[in-house]
């Protein structure tokens, strides 16, 4: 049925009427066919299915019902029962107790700017992913969407559009309303855990910093994509070491966006290059070069820099400054150029043609979703720089065969699905007071270090997606481990295991499958009753 649908939407709303239907079939399918899948429930299809959201919406959920907690502006004032309240389609006839929840304000939509209400469609398919990925129980997931209204003008002028049709509020009305909804949370559900999605820039940091010492929560944009591009940068790294020489320390690396993600993700590897290579914090720092949509970030650029660019903004550049990529890269010289700008073909042929003439294997990694924003392809990475270049993309892109050997390459992807389930499950099991870096850093490794000597023989950055829920129970491990290292970890049973492999069969023994889960498929009369 899935494969009679012509279009990549037809089979978003096929699937998602599925999932609200017959759970377990859907997640028997996607835990079986998860490569096909993925990308239809995530990106690239899901940026689709959010851009046409207020349009598709009736063809989703049962009518009267709907698949993700939807909290305006208006429900403050009864914040609380209006949570209480919330019954998923996909929940049983008992209570509801969610341990995940993913929350967006729909301000940026993977690279698609502000969607409003229309982004709902995120949060969803994250939690579809906790569940293939990770295990985690489809019941106890919990998609919110907090509408504080949207400043995309074709959405306000929308008749259909879904949401509430009124500009963005001020500062003051945008945290205050975030922290009445947290607290409104918290007090339904004292141990939810709490992900932060495609929130704008300024705000994602400025929440992260509020929180992350406080609940248990984590911003997947900064710190998930830190981690994965951490990890497929650790293998980059050693595969150049042994196939170019290219020592560690020698690395440059130039970020084309500035943004959540890039901040995100240098701080990751600075990490790395302070701990492994014990480097200074100062030497460390000085391995990057952050662009954005003026140019190189440099200290005496002459405009006021926002709080996030600060801290890499270069001080080294002796006045020159930069803003075309031709020109930074012939300045830099850069071994790594890593795109999470969503500037569609920004790394051009002659920028990839450049790189691979500064560099017997340049590292690329265009990363910004869904693949209509992706800075290069696959295919013109491979032939602008003859085959050389070491890749990841932020969307799956189909493996690449050699004109002239019939040789077929497969590239990586650098996305954040392959630690935000492993990194919940291992917070659900442990169950920290808080996500710490330390346990974030503990994620990455354990991806990194996940990939069986098949997989690196091919050359591979990220492990195959069909061993997802092997790779996620070393991802849970290691976030389990690292939480009782810290003393944070509040599980007895955690506190209690003695050995990483007791550690690992416990994980992976506590993961929800659609064929072990023997109960009947609970939704049908949830189902019913919302038709009636
Ligand atoms: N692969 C993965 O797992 C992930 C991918 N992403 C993707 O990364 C992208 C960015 O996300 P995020 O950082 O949160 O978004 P932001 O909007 O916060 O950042 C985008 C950055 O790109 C810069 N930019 C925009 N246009 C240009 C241009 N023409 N030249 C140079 N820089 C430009 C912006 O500059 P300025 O600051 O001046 O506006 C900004 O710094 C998105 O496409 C997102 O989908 C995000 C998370 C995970
Ligand atoms: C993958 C992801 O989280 C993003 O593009 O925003
Ligand atoms: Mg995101």
């Amino acid at each position: 049925m899935l494969r009679s649908k012509k279009t990549s939407l037809d089979k978003y709303i096929f699937l998602a009427h599925l999932r609200n239907t017959n759970t377990h079939l859907f997640y028997k399918l996607t835990c079986d066919e998860l490569e096909e899948i993925a990308p239809l429930i995530y990106t690239p299809t899901v940026g689709e299915a959010c851009l046409n959201y207020s349009n598709i919406y009736p063809f989703l959920a049962p009518p009267g019902s709907s698949d993700g907690l939807y909290l305006t502006l208006n429900d403050l004032p009864n914040i609380e029962e209006i949570i209480r309240n919330y019954r998923p389609i996909t929940g049983q006839s008992g209570g509801f107790s969610p341990e995940i929840a993913v929350i967006s304000d729909g301000s940026r939509i993977l690279g698609l700017g502000d969607l409003g209400v229309n982004g709902m469609g995120i949060p969803i398919g994250k939690l579809q992913l906790y569940v293939a990925g990770a295990g985690i129980d489809p019941r106890k997931t919990l998609p919110i969407l907090l509408d504080l209204g949207t400043n995309n003008k074709k959405y306000l002028e929308d008749p259909l559009y879904v949401g509430l049709k009124q500009t963005r509020p001020d500062e003051d009305t945008f945290y205050s309303a975030v922290d009445k909804v947290l607290a409104g949370l918290h007090t339904v559900y004292p141990d939810l855990l709490i992900q932060f999605e495609d929130w704008s820039s300024e705000h994602a940091f400025g929440l992260l910093n509020k929180y992350k010492n406080k609940i248990l929560t984590f911003n997947d944009d900064i710190q998930g994509t830190g981690a994965v591009i951490l990890s497929g940068l650790m293998n980059a790294i050693r595969k150049v070491e042994s196939e170019s020489k290219v020592a560690p320390k020698d690395h440059r690396i130039v970020f084309y966006g500035a943004g959540s993600a890039a901040v995100g993700v240098a701080t990751q590897i600075q990490e790395y290059f302070q701990t492994e290579y014990n480097m200074t914090e100062d030497e460390a720092k000085k391995v990057f070069w952050l662009v954005d949509s003026k140019g190189m970030i440099t200290q005496d650029r002459g405009d006021k820099l926002a709080n996030h660019k600060v801290y890499y903004a270069r001080d080294d550049n002796n006045g020159k400054q930069f803003k075309e990529l031709t020109d930074i890269v012939d300045y830099v010289k850069p071994t790594v150029l890593i795109g999470l700008s969503s500037s569609t073909g920004a790394f051009n042929s002659k920028v990839l043609s450049r790189l691979a003439e500064l560099n017997k294997q340049p590292i690329v990694f265009p990363l910004s979703n869904p693949a209509s924003q992706a800075e290069c392809t696959f295919e013109q990475a491979m032939e602008s720089t003859n085959n050389s270049v070491v890749f990841a993309s932020g969307t799956a892109f189909p493996p690449y065969t050699d004109p002239k050997t019939g040789e077929i390459h497969v590239p990586g992807q650098g996305n954040n699905m392959y630690i935000f389930p492993g990194l919940g499950l291992g917070a659900v099991l442990a169950h920290p007071k808080l996500i710490s870096n330390s346990m974030i850093y503990s994620a990455a490794k354990a991806l990194a270090n996940s990939l069986t000597p098949e997989e690196r023989g091919q050359g591979w950055l990220y492990p195959s997606l069909k061993r997802i829920r092997a790779v996620s129970a070393d991802v849970a491990a290691a976030v389990c481990e690292t939480a009782c290292q810290e003393n944070l970890a509040r599980s007895q049973i955690i506190t209690n295991l003695k050995t990483h492999d007791e550690i690992v069969k416990h994980v992976t023994a506590n993961m929800w499958s659609p064929t072990q889960d023997t109960a009947a498929d609970t939704r049908q009369d949830v189902y019913q009753e919302a038709n009636s």
